[in-house]
């Protein structure tokens, strides 16, 4: 069977509901045409995030029930200490709420006014944290990752040229780290090649520059260098993803895709200076090094959760369930990107809606009409996510798309099916779409409070 059957059983549900095409029409007009302003009652399957959205199993929620609550020192803290040397490799950890309380920490630390940080494409909170530091994000991803059908392996990888130019350009003392995101997730979820990091580590090591993973989908990475690199299909994922992270001096974490939780993030190092120094801010931002903005009960979940991701089946069928639905689209025609990413699969909007300039944002038209449609929430991932320059104009970023996103262990393949028919349902009645008008727009990350009106 191409489709691995889910590798667990249901132990408890949470019934959801569908809604009437006017219930919906009036939501989403209530939420100004933005996914992300629904309420949770008003979508049927919510495909908004994978972040903080999975289901924990049974060993997770047990976990729970032994939070260490102590402020300082919690038993809970040591048992995600020693999950994260052991899975990743990493001498120290400091946890912090999710994955930004890391991003904050780390570029508070390295980035100091007028540094440079490379990275394979942007990504809207990690940019974000490295500007208010003074930083300027330079995105050194391979120019293939921007063509949304170009079936390349490892689309995430670094172009090397594009790194080492920068390196001429301002000076290596101008570029703290490079942020290397495992797997890409504005591209679509994809993949960074082993051999790529062992060669982004090389040149960097060259110039004394420092690698920082984005390790937020790691495990997702490291079963796709298993499925599709050369010397790696008999290698066990913990032993794929322990290697992967040898790469790097360190990473930031949002707990909430991989390691299963519904909150939790970290920053960890081998550096120990760098590890005095986060363990000196965390405290201003979010509590004792021990603890960090994460109650016991949540380390120990996360401490769980970690263990947990490794899981072979686990992971092929988080996957496999995502590449279902990818093929399903692409058996339809509905345009895609290529090749199917680890979390979601992302509906390329220029190619769906060409009669929409991407000003009149496609992919937030498309997201809403999804939504109406059948009661899918997806999330604008165009030119509402990627926001305005310094100066204020407007980024037109190459991929405007729609992610629909599969939370882990949640849905079946019968929900699959759902979403697949009103995509093709969608495409089918395509030139009926109309784009939309921002009337509302907050000064940074708009897209998560941004309302429109149709055109
Ligand atoms: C690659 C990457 C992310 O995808 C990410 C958050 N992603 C969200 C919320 C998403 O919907 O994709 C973050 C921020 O993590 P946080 O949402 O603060 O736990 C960092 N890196």
């Amino acid at each position: 069977k191409k489709y691995i059957a889910e590798p667990f059983k249901i132990k408890a549900v949470e019934p959801i509901a569908m809604t009437t095409k006017q219930q919906r029409i009036a939501a989403i007009k209530e939420a100004g045409y933005n996914t992300f302003l629904l309420k949770s009652k008003d979508v049927y399957i919510d495909l908004l995030t994978d972040s903080g959205t999975s289901a924990m199993s049974d060993n997770q929620w047990a976990g729970l029930m032994i939070g260490d609550e102590a402020y300082a020192g919690s038993k809970n803290f040591y048992n995600l200490e020693a999950a994260v040397r052991n899975v990743y490799g990493f001498k120290y950890v400091v946890p912090t709420h999710q994955g930004r309380g890391a991003e904050n920490l780390l570029s508070q630390i390295m980035i100091k006014k007028g540094d440079y940080v490379p990275g394979n494409m942007y990504f809207t909170t990690t940019r974000l944290h490295q500007e208010l530091n003074g930083g300027t994000f330079v995105d050194v991803i391979i120019d293939e990752a921007h063509n949304s059908e170009l079936e390349v392996p490892f689309k995430g990888d670094v172009d090397l040229n594009k790194f080492q130019r920068l390196i001429d350009q301002v000076g290596p003392e101008k570029i703290p780290y490079i942020c290397v995101a495992v797997t890409v997730n504005l591209a679509g979820g994809q993949p960074v090649s082993m051999k790529n990091l062992k060669e982004v580590k090389e040149l960097a090591s060259k110039y004394g520059i420092k690698i920082m993973f984005d390790a937020t989908r790691c495990v997702e990475n490291a079963f796709y260098i298993k499925e599709r690199e050369d010397g790696y299909q008999d290698k066990s994922i913990a032993a794929i993803l322990k290697e992967m992270m040898s790469y790097a001096d360190g990473c930031t974490m949002s707990g909430k895709k991989d390691c299963l939780v519904n909150i939790g993030g970290f920053l960890a190092m081998n550096d120990e200076d760098l590890y005095l120094q986060a363990s000196q801010l965390v405290v201003v931002y979010e509590g004792m090094p021990s603890y960090g903005g994460l109650a016991g009960r949540d380390m120990e979940a996360m401490a769980r959760g970690i263990y947990e991701s490794i899981d072979e089946d686990y992971i092929k069928h988080r996957i496999y369930q995502v590449r279902y639905l990818g093929d399903r689209l692409i058996e339809n025609g509905v345009p895609v990107v290529r090749p199917i990413g680890g979390h979601a699969v992302f509906l390329d909007a220029k190619k769906f809606l060409p009669h929409v300039p991407q000003d009149n944002f496609p992919a937030q038209a498309l997201a809403a009409e999804l939504y109406i449609h059948s009661g899918v929430r997806s999330m604008e991932r165009g030119i509402v996510s990627a926001g305005r320059d310094k100066e204020g104009k407007n980024y037109y970023p190459k991929l405007e798309l729609v992610r629909l996103t599969i939370p882990r262990r949640v849905y079946t393949y019968s929900h699959m099916d759902v979403v697949a028919e009103a995509c093709i349902d969608l495409y089918q009645q395509r030139d009926s779409i109309k784009g939309l008008k921002i009337t509302y727009e907050p000064p940074v990350l708009r897209f998560f409070t941004s309302r429109f009106e149709p055109l």
